[in-house]
């Protein structure tokens, strides 16, 4: 494709060398870079990628795209100077891409907690209703039966259009996926438009990113603007922030809700460790057995048949989508190796997410709590004590591990969780144990029998990332070690 027909719906301040060469792919990092590729140069947090033109050159890159001048033009190079790399590189991909959104229906997930959980339940309902349906988000980006890995929550723009493009061609209609408020913010969504939006919640994280509260919820309004003009927002009426997103959406709302009136919303709730049996009301009425628990679940299933309703599905589709999830990876997941106490490996990893799980486990469990968790490092700090607030509260006993202490020292993660745990009550028994697997042998070790022992935080996630290194980690297979070990031991 020659660069000037990629430049149609791109703002362009300067270009310096010629329009008319052909590049044959595009790409954002120079490390990837290959012969006749476009390189985009994007401004970063740790790097600039103006620094590396001349590594991608070397690599084969024919043209760049840059949003500042540069010290040396390279001879026999095309520079394309624009306002913004990210909003560029989204226009770029597009028409790289040839427009692949004209022919897809896109449905987007925003919200602190529950957008991988709502996704895989939205997509299970359009399957069922037989629309063939790509997924993308933090646990893995499905396209047909085929899994690709997921780096992070959003991917860059231009890897959404190779995805977008490669589902297309699998003969996929629909895409649900979990929009971050940090793919909102850097423009990783930027021109993209929704058929349907959720908003599941706002409460305390990433304000290591946005600094305040309303800096958050602005990038998630964002993406309330972004929907078509025959496009269903569908919203948690209970949310605290939902009246701003109502506001700032551009299309008909469905609300959701148990607490407020909404055109959705669910009765007799009834919870079990191993799901959640309830009646939908409202727009749709059906009753429900589902394999999911805790009622922060009723609200993602409410979330995922408003946009049912958004797509006029029918009742026994929804009925067969929600009720056929087993589970999903890392989201209460029960570890069951027939011992005489539960353990739970959960991905809650803010205070809301943590209140949520505790709340649900208080209902059911008779014996004690046991909880084990950490903070990820270069994250929130403000979430920390709070999160030892929670563990205080709820838990019976606390283990204070770590969780992705990236490039920060674990031992100050956890004196600020530990701060959190003693400023809300100095009676709750804790210890601070920073290695994680010693942490979940020690919890499953005191479990007696009836207890519940809730690991939090890494879910799904087979790493720890540290300072200088990444090591395999499952909290499910160490889990399974530890119970195991446990039983052996308790025969002897
Ligand atoms: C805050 C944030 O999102 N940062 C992302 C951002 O980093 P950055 O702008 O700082 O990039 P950088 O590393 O400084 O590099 C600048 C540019 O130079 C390029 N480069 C760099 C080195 C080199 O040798 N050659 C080269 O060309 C890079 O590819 C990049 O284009 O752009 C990078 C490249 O696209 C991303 O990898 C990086 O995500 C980092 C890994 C990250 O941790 N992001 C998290 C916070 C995130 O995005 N999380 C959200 C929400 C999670 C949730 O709650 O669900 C998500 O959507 O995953
Ligand atoms: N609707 C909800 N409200 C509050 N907490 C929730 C909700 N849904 C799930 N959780 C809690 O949050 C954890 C993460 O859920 P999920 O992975 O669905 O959220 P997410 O928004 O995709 O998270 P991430 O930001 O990491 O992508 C769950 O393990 C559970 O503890
Ligand atoms: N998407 C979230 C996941 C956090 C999971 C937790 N294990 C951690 O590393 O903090 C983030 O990147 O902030
Ligand atoms: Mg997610």
């Amino acid at each position: 494709m020659k660069i000037k027909e990629l430049l149609v719906n791109v703002q362009v301040e300067k270009i310096t060398g010629d329009e008319n060469i052909e590049i044959s792919g595009m790409v954002y990092d120079s490390r990837q870079a290959k012969q006749g590729d476009l390189f985009i140069c994007i401004d970063g947090f740790r790097y600039d990628g103006h620094n590396f033109i001349p590594k991608a050159v070397q690599n084969g890159v024919c043209a760049v795209v840059i949003e500042r001048e540069v010290d040396e033009y390279i001879q026999g190079i095309t520079y394309i100077r624009v306002k913004s790399s990210r909003e560029a590189m989204a226009s770029l991909a597009a028409s790289f891409y040839n427009y692949p959104l004209d022919k897809l229906q896109l449905i987007g997930v925003t919200g602190t907690n529950g957008k991988t959980t709502t996704t895989y339940l939205i997509k299970s309902i359009l399957e069922q209703a037989g629309l063939k349906t790509g997924l993308i988000g933090t646990i893995k980006n499905i396209i047909a039966d085929k899994t690709l890995p997921a780096t992070r929550t959003t991917p860059e723009s231009l890897d959404l259009y190779q995805l977008y493009d490669k589902m297309l061609k699998e003969g996929i209609t629909h895409v649900v996926m979990e929009v971050s408020s940090h793919a909102l913010d850097l423009k990783r969504v930027k021109g993209m438009e929704f058929a349907a939006a959720v908003f599941t919640n706002i409460t305390q994280d990433h304000l290591d990113y946005h600094k305040s509260i309303e800096e958050y919820l602005k990038a998630k309004c964002s993406l309330f603007k972004q929907l078509t003009d025959q496009g269903t927002a569908i919203i948690n009426i209970d949310d605290n922030y939902s009246n701003q997103v109502i506001e700032s959406a551009s299309a008909r709302v469905i609300s959701y809700g148990i607490n407020k009136k909404a055109d959705l919303s669910a009765e007799d709730i009834q919870l079990s460790p191993k799901g959640a049996s309830f009646l939908i009301r409202g727009r749709k009425n059906i009753p429900l057995s589902i394999n999911l628990t805790g009622e922060f679940n009723v609200y993602n299933t409410l979330a995922a048949v408003g946009v049912a309703v958004a797509f006029d599905i029918d009742d026994d589709s929804i009925k067969r989508g929600l009720e056929g999830i087993p589970g999903v990876a890392g989201r209460f997941e029960l570890i069951n190796e027939s011992q005489g106490f539960s353990v739970v490996v959960d991905y809650a990893h803010t205070p809301d997410g943590m209140e949520n799980v505790l709340k649900t486990a208080l209902e059911f469990v008779k014996g004690k709590i046991i909880v084990v968790f950490g903070c990820g490092g270069d994250r929130d700090e403000g979430k920390r004590p709070l999160m030892g607030k929670m563990a205080a509260s709820y838990g019976d006993y606390a283990v204070l591990t770590s969780d992705n202490p990236r490039s920060e020292d674990p031992l100050t993660i956890l004196a600020a969780v530990e701060k959190g745990v003693l400023d809300y009550d100095s009676e709750t028994p804790y210890i601070v144990l920073p290695d994680r697997r010693e942490a979940i042998f020690h919890a499953i070790t005191r479990a007696c029998a009836n207890d519940m022992v809730i690991i939090f935080g890494k879910g799904h996630e087979t790493y720890q990332i540290f300072k200088d290194k990444t090591i395999s980690f499952d909290d499910r297979e160490v889990a399974r070690e530890a119970i195991k070990e446990k039983m052996a031991d308790d025969k002897k």
